[in-house]
């Protein structure tokens, strides 16, 4: 089946290893809980192509493994990245404390450009929560990270994460913040794209003879 799309988004999940990085990819792709997950191995990926603001999106997404020894395999898969989750578990301090290395190192190797969100998975855990709404998303704005809590498990927000983070890439790309296809961008134009823009271009373009006129 030929796959129609008006651009392609490069996306990973990071975070500390246990925190539901592979269910959370897991719930978005089949829409349901993977209960037997075993620690990703370098890294596992998926794609999926979703409608955001009118457009149609194909998220390529790469889950790295949370585990020290594996962390020079996943650095490799950061470059060009556009869009990042940044996952912690609510019951969890020690995934919480890991962040700002997590996101430092999203920022140095992806791109200082990335559009993050911060995701409080486990958020059905709340009896055992150790890491309150107001604590995460203080962290959150003070480090310009989107965020919000969500459950692979019940499937709360899970859409809402990757679509969020998807619709921000987006907004940026329509002020001109974000540039596709420029090398690093982790945004590419998809076919649907590319034949709109082709339509534009053979248009005649509006000329004008002011001196100072850009056209
Ligand atoms: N209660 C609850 N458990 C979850 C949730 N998401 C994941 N888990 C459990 O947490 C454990 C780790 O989940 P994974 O998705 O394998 O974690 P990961 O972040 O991919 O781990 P690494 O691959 O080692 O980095 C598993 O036992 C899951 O069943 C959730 O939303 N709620």
């Amino acid at each position: 089946m030929s796959e129609s799309y008006d651009f392609l988004f490069k996306f990973l999940v990071i975070g500390s290893a246990g925190t539901g990085k592979s269910c959370l990819l897991h719930q978005f792709m089949e829409g349901k809980y993977k209960s037997d997950s075993n620690h990703t191995i370098g890294v596992e990926f998926g794609s999926r192509i979703v409608s955001v603001g009118g457009k149609m999106v194909k998220l390529q997404i790469w889950d790295t493994a949370g585990q020290e020894r594996f962390r020079s395999v996943t650095r490799s898969y950061y470059r060009g990245a556009a869009g990042a989750l940044l996952v912690y578990d609510i019951s969890s301090r020690e995934s919480y404390n890991a962040l700002a290395n997590w996101l430092s190192d999203a920022r140095t190797l992806a791109s200082p450009n990335i559009v993050v969100l911060c995701v409080g998975n486990k958020k059905d855990l709340d009896a055992e929560r150790e890491v309150t709404f107001l604590e995460a998303s203080q962290f959150a704005q003070e480090n310009e990270l989107l965020f919000l809590e969500a459950s692979a498990l019940t499937g709360e927000n899970v859409e809402e994460a990757f679509l969020k983070c998807a619709k921000c890439i987006l907004a940026k790309i329509e002020t001109g913040e974000l540039e596709p296809e420029r090398i690093g961008s982790g945004i590419q134009y998809g076919d649907a794209a590319l034949r709109k823009l082709r339509q534009t271009s053979s248009r005649p373009r509006p000329t004008c003879s002011a001196p100072s006129c850009p056209l």
